[in-house]
């Protein structure tokens, strides 16, 4: 069946190019090794795939998957192929059937449900959560100005964890003051365990990884994460079932967590806890990293930072106030630097989908059959030059103008994805990046050198990390 199987993906996908492979393992090589080898061999596939309509074929021991940078197929594939590839099941003891990794089924339903809980007016009700965390963030920075080059992606992370957990949890959890606690501990074992099993194919059977010591630190950790979710799940319902009939209108915020009671789902406490816990992995080192690659790329385009600082003047004067929803459309300049961030450091910079049903690709001209797997290339495609042009490397924000944005392929620039599972959250981040960094820049002027070479440990990293030097603006 097999034999039969690999025949059929091979003549279906007979005139994609490939990479020299072995037998039995394909290749499975390209995916061994360190961080920074793997995101090399991704480089090396996707300027194979540039060479051939952006498409190329990867198999892995004995699945066939099919891998996209050009915008045709890739719309094609996140509109159509819903289901995620089997790679994430690494995540379902962690996240279980919460919206990023639920069967499609599942999903279906439930996407529905949180769509109106994500909505814009519910999610701009969070700006004063921001603005007060923005602060707190701009006084543990104040202790590093003057002091020469640091990592600014732990100060971020700190900051966007207070605001992720208390937004969607309604619990304030002071990470910037407390940094180190047993359930931040643990989630951290997780995803350095996950993040192994993702690369290191030895550890991807459950039997062979059972035999390791990290499966019990896997298991351990996780148990303590869905314990401290559980107890707020259950706090919250207590106070749910508490106030359901005496029709509560206090104009206390709304976390996410409260907004899932009494839908048109009615879900369990397991079914909240993995949707709050998919929301809160989701939702905060994409931030970070975004606002930190943000801070080094006009630490490094003096010009753009000064046309930054400009548009904050117009908005805010010499205040430092939060950010209101009057204020973040008026950042169009900031807005499209935070794009251009996007695209030249795509912190997810790949999504890989399960084909369900056979899909024709219009930009390759090749049915992808049932079966097998399609990675979009997410990161290569936003530096393809076929899409951006000759100068596809190089940081130029205003690439996003209307004008100059009017002619790009839909499917050009997809840091959230694309298509009906694309990122559930697009709106809540990119008012989160917004508030903060503008609370930034108002503060501080930044320098940096260049970003390096990158590594990818699920998301895209800097080797050296995100080195920056502040000084006070006021000064
Ligand atoms: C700069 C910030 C962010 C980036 C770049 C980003 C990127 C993405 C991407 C690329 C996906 C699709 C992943 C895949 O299909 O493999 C995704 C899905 C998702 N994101 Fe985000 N995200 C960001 C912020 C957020 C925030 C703030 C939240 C929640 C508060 C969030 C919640 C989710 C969820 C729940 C999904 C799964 C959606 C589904 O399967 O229906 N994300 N995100």
């Amino acid at each position: 069946l097999w034999v039969i199987h690999t025949r059929r993906f091979e003549k279906a996908t007979a005139s994609l190019p490939s990479l020299p492979g072995l037998p039995l393992l394909g290749n499975a090589m390209l995916f061994i090794g360190n961080t920074e080898k793997i995101l090399q061999n991704l480089q090396n596939i996707a300027d194979l795939a540039f060479k051939h309509k952006g498409t190329v074929k990867i198999w892995l021991g004995p699945k066939l998957y099919v891998a996209l940078a050009n915008p045709d197929d890739v719309q094609v594939v996140l509109d159509n192929c819903l289901d995620k590839d089997v790679v994430y099941r690494f995540l379902r003891p962690w996240l279980g059937y919460g919206l990023f990794v639920a069967p499609l089924e599942l999903w279906k339903s439930h996407r529905k449900v949180m769509r109106s809980v994500f909505n814009n007016k519910v999610v701009e009700d969070y700006l004063a959560v921001f603005a007060a965390q923005a602060d707190v963030l701009v006084e543990k920075l104040d202790v590093m100005v003057g002091k020469g080059d640091f990592d600014v992606l732990k100060f971020i992370t700190a900051c966007t964890l207070d605001i992720v957990f208390e937004t969607a949890m309604g619990e304030r959890m002071d990470v910037q003051e407390k940094p180190d606690t047993p359930y931040l501990r643990a989630r951290q074992t997780v995803m350095t365990i996950l993040n192994m099993r993702f690369f290191k194919v030895w550890l991807q059977p459950d039997f062979l990884f059972n035999l390791t010591s990290y499966a019990k630190e896997h298991d351990e950790s996780i148990k303590l994460t869905h314990k401290f979710t559980d107890e707020v799940v259950k706090k919250k319902r207590m106070e749910y079932e508490k106030n359901k009939h005496n029709n509560n209108t206090d104009s206390k915020m709304k976390a996410v967590l409260d907004l899932l009671f009494g839908r048109e789902i009615e879900f369990t406490d397991e079914q909240l806890r993995e949707h709050i816990d998919s929301i809160t992995i989701a939702g905060n080192d994409t931030t970070a990293l975004t606002i930190a690659y943000t801070l080094m790329l006009l630490g490094m385009n003096k010009d753009a930072q000064e046309k930054v600082i400009e548009e904050q003047r117009l908005i805010f004067g010499d205040s430092k106030r939060g950010a209101t929803k009057e204020d973040i459309p008026q950042m169009m300049y900031l807005e499209r630097v935070i794009k251009e961030s996007m695209r030249l450091y795509t912190v997810v910079p790949i999504i890989a989908r399960n084909v369900d049903k056979d899909v024709y690709l219009p930009g390759s001209g090749i049915t992808l059959p049932a079966g097998t797997g399609t990675v979009v290339g997410s990161f290569a495609m936003h530096r393809s030059p076929a899409v951006w042009g000759p100068d596809a490397e190089k940081f130029d924000p205003d690439r996003f103008l209307p004008e100059r944005s009017v002619d790009r392929h839909r499917a050009a620039f997809v840091p959230f994805s694309f298509g009906p599972r694309n990122c559930i959250g697009r709106n809540y981040g990119m008012l989160i990046l917004k508030s903060i960094m503008s609370r930034i820049i108002r503060s501080y002027k930044i320098d940096a050198d260049e970003v390096g070479p990158l590594k990818m440990e699920l998301l895209l990293f800097p080797i050296r990390g995100h080195q920056i030097r502040i000084t006070r603006r006021d000064d």
